[in-house]
């Protein structure tokens, strides 16, 4: 299996200016983390609020500069400190956030969204361009007529696949998801999350995956990183973190989570083991 993503000792400060009342103020938002992803798998990082995920997710997705660390993508380097990255980087690396409203501009045609990162970084010639973004439309359980919508004509679903649409149009390795389900209602998170499954297995994608919701992560993860004040407490396979927790942390995290949700998630998760061990 190869590596896609090697994070080693990443850090993160923010410096609050002071005021005339008050000092100036660093905050640590990630604290040395390190961990590596392999094609067609999934790390989940999880954490309550404020534990540092979001900076994290940022940095790996080579949108916000590290203040120390290393990051390597294929093996490669990226200049994560200067935030110097390669154009060939950028598009080896893509996000899809949390919020699917504020992610897609209203003023932007589907079609437009799906083929801008192709116009801005590739020399697809035009028509080539709608094919191949009318062809992902269809991969994302789209028609492909919605190519001419705007959207505003569309649920929080249906925008999210538009968002992981547009997410795949540069055939990245590694998709870091910011908490890519947790706007949407229960029974549309789980048909975005299966599809995020089907997605991965056909292009054998990375993926590091956000979310405060144990449930979630139960289903999507292979890997798990547990984020508290910017360090990882703790890390390690989904099977042996959900069976026997070890940091205190993790834990509380766990008690926290209502037993409905991960016994009607366990059900899907042993669908999707079934269907991969069948493959
Ligand atoms: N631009 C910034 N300037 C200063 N401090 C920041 C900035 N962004 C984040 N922080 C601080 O860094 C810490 C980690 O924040 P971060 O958003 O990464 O956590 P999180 O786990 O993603 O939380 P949430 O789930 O609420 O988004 C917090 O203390 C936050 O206040």
């Amino acid at each position: 299996m190869s590596v896609v993503v090697e994070g080693r000792a990443l850090t993160r400060d923010y410096l609050v200016p002071g005021s005339l009342t008050r000092k100036a103020k660093l905050i640590q938002a990630v604290k040395g983390i390190s961990f590596s992803v392999e094609a067609g798998k999934t790390l989940a990082i999880v954490g309550e609020s404020g534990s540092g995920k979001s900076t994290l997710a940022r940095i790996v997705a080579l949108i916000d500069p590290a203040s120390g660390g290393e990051l390597l993508i294929d093996g490669k380097p990226v200049d994560i400190l200067q935030h110097r990255p390669t154009r060939e980087m950028r598009s080896k690396v893509q996000m899809v956030f949390q919020n699917p409203y504020g992610s897609l501009n209203p003023r932007q045609k589907i079609g437009d969204v799906l083929t801008e990162p192709l116009a801005l970084n590739t020399n697809t010639p035009a028509r080539e361009r709608r094919e191949r973004a009318e062809a992902m439309l269809v991969k994302v359980g789209l028609p492909a007529e919605v190519y001419n919508r705007y959207p505003h004509m569309f649920s929080g679903g249906q925008r999210q696949r538009i968002a992981i649409a547009r997410a795949l149009m540069l055939n990245p390795d590694l998709l870091v998801l910011d908490e890519p389900v947790s706007a949407l209602d229960l029974s549309v998170q789980a048909q975005v999350l299966n599809l995020l499954a089907d997605l991965q297995d056909e292009f054998n994608l990375a993926y590091v995956f956000i979310s405060h919701d144990l449930s979630v992560v139960r289903y999507i993860a292979d890997d798990v990183l547990v984020m508290h004040k910017g360090e990882a407490v703790e890390q390690g396979s989904r099977e042996a973190l959900f069976s026997d927790p070890q940091h205190p942390y993790t834990r509380s995290l766990f008690a926290a989570t209502p037993v409905t949700d991960i016994e009607a998630i366990r059900a899907r998760v042993e669908k999707r083991a079934a269907m991969r061990a069948a493959v």
